[in-house]
């Protein structure tokens, strides 16, 4: 019992029952009926049949095969209408369990892991098409081999009526057939190589249908390219079941040669016996046909469409266990301090290292910084040094590998994650965009119109007014906005928490798609706005950074500089000959845009 209950198709069925008893109720018994209308079909015929002989009324047994072939043909599409409403059930089960999984571990590590985006790419598609056909398709291929089984069972015990080694002969014939053909029906669908082939096929798919991708892909002459890549991967998918579930033509011969051997030992015995007068006419119809009929358990039954879909659900159940348990996914864990009020003092990293998961050397390494409560500190350094995995870890997003984080002397793993959640407030370098209305892309949850309208005067973007307009041309009087004011928006949403009680700010590259007057204001305004909170700020663009309280230079996972603008001039390191050459380069292209004009 306990290895029945471990297989994937056990678990398969269990959720079946789980996700909606009653429609479950109904399929089976649908199957279970359908299953056995055929041995009644064979029964009847045989009454008809011994009728005929007899001169005995027809009635009867015509009625029956009527009312026997009716239900045969009536039952078919219901069960499968109904088949088909319990794979949307279970689906859209597993979808909700699915995101709450992804969406539960506190880190983002897990959707980083190879090995966790593997299951998340096996679970994620198990309802999309992508190998095998969705859930409520499904449904009736599985219980289309399920009635072929039962049928194939109950003609076989219509059989044990003529001789008690016939429905042995029958199922010695049909087990003996599956056992040869075993590696047709199965299909490991997790094995790396399709998981690759899987994740690139709708990745090319969405570059071809989604819309961020559309202009570099038609400027770069791109679109046969991704077609061409989809269409490979596909193929390649398409080619890895191919050669997992095929007949193979040895063990096929096999088989071939077994069913005809045991099926011509059953013609014969029943042929011998009808020429002996020891089963009458009518008998020898109804055993004829349920031997054809029972044959047909030897290739149908159980077939791959229910290997797929028990393995899609497995792995949703496999991603929600690996969520639970695994290190990496719960690696970031709340603490119990409340982080209310914080910080009053301090932020402060203390020999902080950090290693991507992915990565063999450290980002940050032995990285030593403190931020006053209430100032404002830059951070510069060249692409890569470190600077948003800093931010990320201020966010704990990830967690130190050694070293800690500390906000008035408390560990930051100590804090209550989600009260320090709400103390933060940061927009990032690749913020999103969201497909919702304006409202909901500065304030997803809870807030008044004046609330979202004053956030956005702040962050200058005064001029979008309609709250209720979707941000995307894809739906009704939707519309889509311009890269400077998307930024906007986005540290509208920063702002709105900070108007919310944020204390903490960070702003990764906040201005880099703004204007050079629109980022002085903006800035000049989001600085306002921003006053007593402890705010880190990322830039590469120095007239930004030149009015943060502090700025530090990171280079090689550690802090290299730190000081104010004044007194980094003043160092005449990094800083100053980075802030000339910006300047340098600044002024010459505005001498040469004014010769121009
Ligand atoms: N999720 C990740 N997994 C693995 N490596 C990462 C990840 N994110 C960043 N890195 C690597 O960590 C290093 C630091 O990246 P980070 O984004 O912190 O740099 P940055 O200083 O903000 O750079 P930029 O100025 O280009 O934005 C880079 O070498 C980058 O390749």
């Amino acid at each position: 019992m306990t290895l029945l209950r471990a297989r994937r198709e056990w678990v398969f069925f269990a959720t079946l029952w789980r996700s909606h008893p009653g429609l479950t109720a109904v399929w089976w018994a649908l199957t279970l009926f359908r299953g056995i209308l055929p041995a009644g079909f064979v029964v009847a015929i045989g009454a008809l049949v011994g009728a005929v002989v007899d001169g005995a009324p027809l009635t009867a047994p015509l009625l029956l095969i009527g009312v026997v072939f009716a239900l045969m043909q009536l039952l078919a599409p219901l069960h499968n209408q109904i088949g088909s409403m319990l794979g949307e059930h279970v689906s859209n089960r597993l979808h909700d369990r699915l995101l709450v999984a992804a969406g539960t571990p506190e880190g983002i590590t897990h959707l980083e892991n190879r090995a966790h985006m593997d299951e998340m790419t096996a679970a994620r598609d198990f309802d999309l098409g992508m190998i095998g056909p969705p859930l409520h398709l499904s449904m009736s291929i599985i219980a289309g081999g399920l009635v072929t089984a039962i049928s194939g069972l109950a003609q076989a015990a219509v059989l044990a009526a003529y001789a008690w080694w016939a429905p042995l002969l029958v199922g010695g014939a049909w087990l003996s057939t599956h056992w040869l053909l075993r590696e047709s029906s199965q299909w490991d669908r997790n094995t790396g190589e399709v998981l690759d082939a899987q994740r690139r096929a709708e990745y090319s798919y969405r570059l071809a249908v989604d819309s961020p991708a559309a202009k570099e892909i038609r400027l770069f002459g791109l679109a046969s390219w991704v077609t061409d890549r989809f269409a490979a991967d596909r193929r390649a998918l398409v080619e890895l079941r191919w050669h997992a579930t095929r007949l193979r033509q040895k063990p096929m011969r096999w088989a071939v040669a077994v069913l005809t051997t045991s099926g011509g030992l059953l013609f014969w015995s029943l042929g011998r016996d009808a020429a002996t007068g020891a089963v009458d006419l009518g008998q020898v119809s109804t055993f004829a046909y349920a031997a054809v009929g029972a044959s047909a358990l030897a290739f149908g039954g159980l077939n791959w469409a229910l290997s797929l879909a028990s393995d899609g659900v497995a792995s949703v159940l496999r991603v929600e266990a690996t969520m639970a348990s695994s290190g990496a996914a719960r690696s970031v864990v709340s603490g119990r301090t409340t982080a209310e009020g914080m910080p009053a003092a301090e932020i402060r990293f203390r020999d902080v290292t950090f290693t991507y998961p992915s990565m063999s050397r450290p980002v940050l390494d032995g990285l030593d910084l403190t931020v006053p409560a209430g100032s404002s500190l830059a951070v510069v350094g060249g692409n890569g040094a470190g600077k948003s995995t800093l931010v990320k870890l201020l966010c704990r997003l990830y967690d130190p590998v050694s070293g800690r984080i500390e906000v008035d002397g408390t560990d930051l793993r100590e804090l209550d994650l989600e009260s320090w959640r709400r103390r933060t407030s940061a927009i990032f370098q690749d913020f999103i965009r969201y497909e919702l209305s304006l409202k909901d892309n500065v304030a997803p949850l809870d807030a008044t119109d004046e609330e979202v309208r004053q956030a956005l005067d702040t962050a200058g973007a005064a001029d979008l007014r309609d709250l209720d307009r979707i941000l995307s041309p894809g739906y009704e009087n939707g519309t889509d906005l311009s890269g400077g004011q998307w930024q906007r928006v986005a540290l509208a949403r920063v702002l709105h928490a900070v108007n919310r009680g944020a204390g903490v700010v960070v702003l990764d590259e906040p201005t880099a798609q703004l204007d050079v007057r629109g980022e002085a204001e903006v800035f000049d305004r989001v600085l306002e706005a921003t006053r007593g909170c402890t705010t880190v700020l990322i830039s590469h663009r120095f007239s930004t950074v030149r009015r943060a309280d502090r700025i530090c230079v990171i280079d090689q996972g550690r802090v290299v500089e730190l000081g104010s603008h004044d007194e980094l001039m003043a160092l005449g390191g990094t800083y100053k000959r980075l802030f000339e050459l910006q300047a340098t380069r600044f002024n010459e292209e505005r001498n040469g845009a004014d010769r121009a004009s």
